[in-house]
């Protein structure tokens, strides 16, 4: 294979000579009329070229063409580093090469194109689009029909794009439509779109699997459809933690030619489903910043820092018992300070253990999915307390906020998540947890927090709790109303009134949040009972379970790029370093 691929002659680059080379795995270039030493290689490897077009053709920002008969145009995955995250910004390189004859110019693109077919053979060539035109900043159809249409365009993709009218319309869509012929689904928005993918695609896969999703002791079946996301939402952390930035042209790129598997937390009541979680099942700090920002929401992304302040100034813990599964310790820890980077040992031997028949890629596309049970898997253990949080993350859960995360050593598809476990304690001390989640100081290294490895959780209230709980509830409301009833009467005269005006509503709303936190400092009345923030969503229960489930999805992405290893790549990159790519 790798001998017929073969193709070797001079090329020219403007009005400089190269020799150029087509092997299986690589197309490289090296200037011609230079001495040895001074002589540079570019090595671009076939799984990273996105397309290649006769004549000079430019992609981005605008199309054109220039339809010459002896020219074509190579276009390749070309990176950066990024200011302000760690991983690799990816954008479009292009090379337009000139041939001496049009023979020569029609044997470089064929013999290109087969190269590409061989090697990538499972790249998407038919997509499911669902843009939130409501996302973020509203920017999601400016963003998809710019940046992202014309390079699926040019990779040879098809889309059918969807611009949802209503939330949920991409769950219900995915759950009922014929999805016959398509390859995956790709959202552009933010976590709450990724989620609306998530459960749509899991659910119609275990429905035509006939697999029962509320029973939690069932091995769900993995989805074939592939996930893309384009980011457009507010936070955007499933995308932050899986390809390391918030960029669309370079989450256009990876859809196009990269896989990654990805762990899932199924979380139940009693004997229902309650929801899929791949990034933040979080009670207490967690839970009420999402609850209290959902009054805010006018306020955009802002919402959340604001509520934090809010939240952190009413000084809550609370009560619960929290049981966990822990994970086998002899294969990683979320104290061992390394990083899941692509290509990560520790997901690849879960891979393996998850999928035992396959080695390779075509893992994919395996219905073998036998749940494995290790001897070095502990027994549940459990622990009861006050906490100022419980968090549960399949992922590092890293966003702009959070560069490193919530849990910088966890695992993208490990199989495992983490149980971060924040004991009751002084302000000042939770500040500083909280605070060492934005820079590289260890969040994990304080005597009130703990981390642990799991498989599953189980989280309830202690017994006896139930009184405490509409006590503190009826406690808070009483002091709220109070206080909302005296600042009304004394302004408005009238309760009626205030109600009818919307722009008072708001200021009750603060009067509200006033209230709570004077509750937190001054009365320490604060509610019994947190609630559940999971990937962005209030959960209506208080007592889970939640399981994770290895690699139950894909998505086109590859984990974060390791910046400094990119850079140290040789020039003349071999099949192990078929990633490694140096550019002048
Ligand atoms: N057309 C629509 N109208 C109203 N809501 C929608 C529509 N389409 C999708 N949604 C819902 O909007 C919610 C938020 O969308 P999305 O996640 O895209 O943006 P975001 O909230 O700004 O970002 P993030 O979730 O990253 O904070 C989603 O939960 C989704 O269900
Ligand atoms: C003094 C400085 C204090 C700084 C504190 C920083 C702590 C940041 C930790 C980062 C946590 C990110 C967790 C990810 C949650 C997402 O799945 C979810 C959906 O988008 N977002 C929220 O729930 C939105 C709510 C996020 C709560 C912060
Ligand atoms: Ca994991």
């Amino acid at each position: 294979m790798e001998t017929d691929l073969r193709l070797e002659s001079s090329l020219w680059i403007g009005n400089k000579r190269y020799r150029a080379v087509l092997t299986g795995w690589h197309l490289k270039w090296t200037e011609a009329d230079k001495k040895n030493g001074d002589k540079k290689t570019v090595s671009v490897p076939v799984a990273e070229v996105v397309g290649v077009e006769n004549g000079r053709v430019e992609i981005l920002p605008q199309k054109s063409v220039e339809d010459t008969d002896k020219d074509f145009t190579v276009f390749y995955i070309k990176r950066s580093r990024s200011r302000s995250t760690y991983g690799l910004l990816w954008s479009l390189g292009r090379t337009q090469f000139s041939c001496p004859s049009r023979v020569l110019r029609d044997q470089w693109t064929n013999h290109l194109r087969t190269a590409l077919k061989t090697h990538s053979p499972l790249r998407p060539h038919r997509l499911l689009v669902f843009i939130n035109p409501f996302g973020g900043k509203k920017k999601g159809r400016e963003i998809y029909h710019s940046l992202v249409a014309p390079l699926f365009e040019l990779a040879g993709i098809s889309s059918h794009v969807i611009v949802t009218e209503r939330a949920n319309q991409a769950r219900d869509h995915l759950l009922k439509k014929d999805l016959t012929g398509f390859d995956g689904v790709v959202c552009v928005g933010g976590d709450g779109m990724f989620s609306e993918v998530l459960h749509g695609l899991i659910g119609r896969t275990q429905q035509e699997a006939g697999l029962c999703e509320t029973d939690p002791a069932v091995t769900l079946q993995p989805c074939p459809l592939h996930i893309g996301i384009i980011p457009a939402g507010s936070t955007d952390c499933v995308c932050y933690a899986t390809v390391g930035v918030i960029d669309p042209v370079s989450s256009a790129l990876h859809i196009i030619i990269d896989s990654q598997p990805l762990d899932v937390c199924s979380v139940h009541h009693a004997s229902t489903l309650v929801r899929y979680s791949v990034s933040l099942v979080g009670y207490g700090f967690y839970g009420d910043v999402l609850a209290e920002s959902e009054k805010h929401r006018w306020m955009g992304p802002l919402r959340y820092d604001y509520s934090g302040t809010v939240v952190y100034l009413s000084n809550r813990s609370y009560a619960g018992i929290v049981q966990y599964l822990p994970a086998d310790p002899l294969l990683s820890s979320p104290k061992d300070k390394t990083r899941c980077l692509s290509g990560c040992n520790v997901c690849s031997r879960s891979t393996e253990r998850l999928f035992p028949h396959t080695s390779d890629s075509g893992s994919l596309y395996s219905s073998h999915f036998s749940q494995y049970s290790n001897d070095s898997e502990g027994e549940w253990v459990s622990v009861e307390g006050r906490f100022r949080c419980v968090s549960i993350t399949c992922m590092s859960s890293s966003c702009a906020r959070s560069p490193l995360g919530l849990s910088p050593s966890a695992h993208l598809a490990d199989g495992t998540g983490d149980l971060i476990l924040v004991w009751d304690t002084h302000p000042l001390s939770f500040l500083k947890f909280l605070y060492r989640h934005t820079s590289t100081q260890d969040q994990f290294d304080l005597p009130f927090v703990e981390v642990h490895r799991v498989k599953a959780v189980r989280f309830s209230l202690p017994d006896g709790r139930e009184e405490e709980v509409h006590e503190g509830i009826g406690e808070l409301n009483r002091a709220i109303e109070e206080r909302e009833y005296v600042d009304t009467v004394s302004r408005n005269g009238s309760q009626q009134q205030l109600a009818q005006s919307v722009v008072e509503r708001e200021t009750m709303n603060e009067h509200k949040t006033v209230a709570s936190i004077l509750c937190g400092l001054c009365c320490k009345k604060t509610p019994a009972v947190s609630v559940w923030n999971c990937d962005g969503e209030i959960l209506p229960f208080t007592e889970i379970f939640c399981r994770i489930h290895g690699q139950l999805v894909r998505l086109y992405a590859r984990g974060i790029e390791d910046g400094a290893a990119m850079q140290n790549c040789s020039q003349e990159s071999d099949k192990n370093k078929s990633r490694c790519i140096t550019y002048k």
